[in-house]
């Protein structure tokens, strides 16, 4: 990290008790700087039943923030998630998308609503994502992470440009291996925690859970897309999403999700390892959000590379414009499960920079 350039910035660090945030702490202190550390606390309402760990990561964010002679400030931010992103997973749910909870966080939580409550008093909101920041040309990009499992470039493509320019990601150009060795030697407190998984800050709960709670059940009827045929029964259209292959629970498969009718709440499915209605070539996305600025001005046709899902494997495409921050993709391979809702992030041709992301809407 170059700690010049940070010289005289106010860091606000957002310190989860995970071992990356906790880190981020430690190469900040190492570098001579005492940030002012931020739990941000969240949970749906009951959060005695569904926050059982919050107090665990409170304990240890504590520990993490004294040992470095930091303070460590504890932001409610419960409602906000409420009414922006579990307002928005519902939503898109309800409209039978794949929305992204984890994505949303980034953008209306962290780098948003913690912003307005106490990041507005800090230069850089330094976090734990395996993410990288760049100047080129002047500009000031956001960059592949050199762990390609771990990369989180994706969770961070809906941030506004603002946003990214506050941004600081003190463990982005190193390998979780060497987080965690870095955490073992310095004998941090959770060293050996477990990464968390799930849905950011609902990590714990299960993302069906989430759902039904606010939903609730809506069953129907699964019929096979070729011939008609019922195969069985769902709980509710919004517990499938396109290309899904685990959890259908119909003998006589492996069955894949390629439809949903919302009308008629049909499930529809198709049989094989590969069918070929579950792989797609081509398809749209809308309001795309540039992190940095549209490179591609006065370009017909533009090579890229991109995912769909949080993998460490990116596609070759070509984009046409389809209109304002619209694009049609054309992808060299074939894709599994596209589906409405979910964004496609999309990197240079070398997937060093990314450039953004939008929303797929097929
Ligand atoms: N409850 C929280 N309070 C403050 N910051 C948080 C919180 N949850 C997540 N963050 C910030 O967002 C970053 C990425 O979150 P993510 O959920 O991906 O966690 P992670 O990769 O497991 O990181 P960590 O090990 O720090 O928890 C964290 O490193 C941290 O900086």
């Amino acid at each position: 990290m170059d700690y010049e350039l940070l010289k005289d910035k106010r860091i606000a660090v957002l310190l989860s008790g995970g071992v990356d945030s906790s880190v981020v702490v430690y190469e900040l202190a190492r570098g001579g700087f005492r940030p002012d550390c931020f739990y941000i606390k969240i949970g749906p309402e009951e959060s005695e039943e569904w926050d059982c760990s919050s107090e665990e990561d409170l304990e240890m964010a504590t520990a993490v923030a004294a040992r470095y002679g930091c303070r460590l400030e504890v932001v409610d931010c419960h409602k906000e998630y409420w009414n922006q992103v579990t307002r928005y997973t519902m939503e898109k749910v309800r409209a039978g998308f794949t929305p992204n909870p984890d994505v949303m966080c980034n953008r209306l939580i962290k780098f948003g609503a913690f912003n307005e409550k106490a990041g507005h008093d800090y230069d850089l909101i330094a976090t734990g994502h395996y993410a990288r920041t760049e100047i080129i040309d002047g500009m000031k990009w956001l960059t592949t992470s050199p762990d390609p499992v771990k990369d989180q470039t994706d969770f961070l493509a809906q941030i506004h440009d603002w946003q990214l320019k506050k941004a600081l990601f003190p463990i982005g150009g190193l390998m979780k291996e060497e987080v965690r060795a870095t955490a073992e030697r310095e004998r941090l407190i959770n060293a050996r925690r477990k990464d968390s998984q799930g849905i950011c800050f609902l990590g714990k709960i299960n993302y069906n859970d989430y759902i039904r709670r606010y939903l609730g059940e809506n069953p129907g009827d699964v019929l096979e897309l070729e011939t008609g045929k019922k195969i069985g029964r769902h709980k509710g259209l919004w517990f499938h999403t396109i290309g899904q292959r685990h959890g259908l629970g119909f003998g006589g498969g492996p069955w894949y999700a390629v439809k949903k009718d919302m009308q008629a709440n049909i499930l529809y499915v198709s049989k094989g390892y590969e069918p070929a209605t579950a792989y797609k070539k081509d398809f749209n996305i809308h309001g795309f959000n540039f992190l940095t600025c549209d490179p591609w001005q006065g370009q017909a046709s533009i090579n890229v590379t991109f995912k769909i899902r949080h993998t460490p494997e990116f596609h070759k495409a070509t984009l046409e414009r389809a209109g304002k921050a619209a694009f049609a993709v054309h992808s060299e391979d074939m894709i599994q499960g596209v589906a409405p809702g979910q964004f496609c992030t999309v990197y240079d041709e070398e997937h060093h920079k990314c450039v953004g992301s939008g929303e797929i809407c097929i």
